[in-house]
């Protein structure tokens, strides 16, 4: 197994020694990995092994039942995820996440979905009273900044044109972007994407990974997703961390991940003594490609 390890202040996100039970199911059991800034790290493994559980913990919906999870911030601040609640996760350590199944305002229009997620920095802006609402004060100039940034992360997601449609009239493709581009909006350090090319066709999918490289390029987010479309892994991950029943089985770059013998044979759910059987077969099948 390869183990990443990164200089220290490289290292955004820290899961040391996480274990999760439900009753008697151990389904997270002492994990540990880093994820370096500005890197894209994709969580990957076989359905059930654990994935949007440590999702679960980065995000605060579930509360650990040992381990630290800990974020450095670019600024040198420090959070240790686990001790906040999922509110202060988003607001002050800036992770942002978005969900298996999509979770749009699909009445809204795509813009007015961008301008929901900046409700927070808008209500400050507005001192939280009537007259600050109207236009007195800060929050004119905010509101315009809140259109000005959903207007560059529309660009960016090839959704200006839909800008005033309603999000659920748009395709899987589209919707799926623009759950990104309205996390990306909170202005995040870390983006924790689960899932995000489920149902996605071929094309939609290569949209996306031009999207997310974009996003690393542009803006340095780094990004944490899990995902089941390998094309997506393989294509734009700099690193590939692997679960299986809840332990990690190998951490290392794509290419690494992709020809560990544990890794070939959790995703074919083969028994340990088969795995060199299956190694000499994957081999075959790739000498005869060439
Ligand atoms: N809230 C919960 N209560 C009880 N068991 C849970 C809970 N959440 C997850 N589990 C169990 O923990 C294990 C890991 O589930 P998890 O959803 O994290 O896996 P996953 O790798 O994300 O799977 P998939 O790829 O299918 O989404 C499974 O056995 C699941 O049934």
């Amino acid at each position: 197994m390869n183990a990443v390890t990164a200089n220290p202040n490289d290292v955004l996100l820290k899961v040391d020694h996480l274990s999760m039970k439900f009753g008697g199911l151990m389904a997270i059991n002492d994990f540990s990995f880093e994820a370096k800034r500005g890197d894209i790290t994709a969580l990957i493994g076989p359905n059930g092994a654990g994935k949007t559980t440590v999702f679960n913990c980065i995000t605060g919906f579930y509360k650990p039942t040992m381990g630290m999870i800990s974020l450095h911030q670019k600024t040198g601040k420090e959070y240790l995820l686990e001790r906040l609640p999922d509110f202060r996760i988003t607001r002050e350590a800036k992770v942002a996440r978005t969900f298996q199944n999509i979770r749009l305002f699909s009445g809204l229009t795509v813009l007015e979905n961008l301008l929901v997620a900046q409700h927070n920095k808008l209500m400050r802006a507005s001192g939280y009273t009537i007259l600050g609402l109207l236009g007195i004060g800060p929050y004119r100039s905010e509101a315009k900044n809140a259109i000005e940034l959903a207007r560059f992360w529309l660009e960016k997601a090839d959704l200006i044109d839909r800008a005033d449609d309603p999000a659920g009239d748009l395709p899987y493709g589209a919707q799926r972007r623009l759950e990104i581009a309205r996390a990306m909006c909170t202005g995040p350090e870390l983006l924790c994407l689960d899932e995000p090319a489920a149902g996605l066709n071929p094309r939609e999918s290569l949209v996306l990974n031009e999207f997310l490289r974009s996003i690393r390029k542009d803006t340095g987010t780094s990004i944490l997703l899990i995902e089941h479309d390998m094309s997506v892994v393989m294509e734009i991950s700099d690193h590939v961390i692997v679960l299986e029943y809840g332990q990690k089985i190998a951490d290392g770059t794509p290419e690494e991940v992709k020809n560990d013998p544990r890794v070939i044979a959790a995703y074919l759910g083969v028994e340990d003594e088969e795995v060199e059987e299956v190694i000499a077969e994957v081999e075959h099948l790739q000498e005869g490609e060439h």
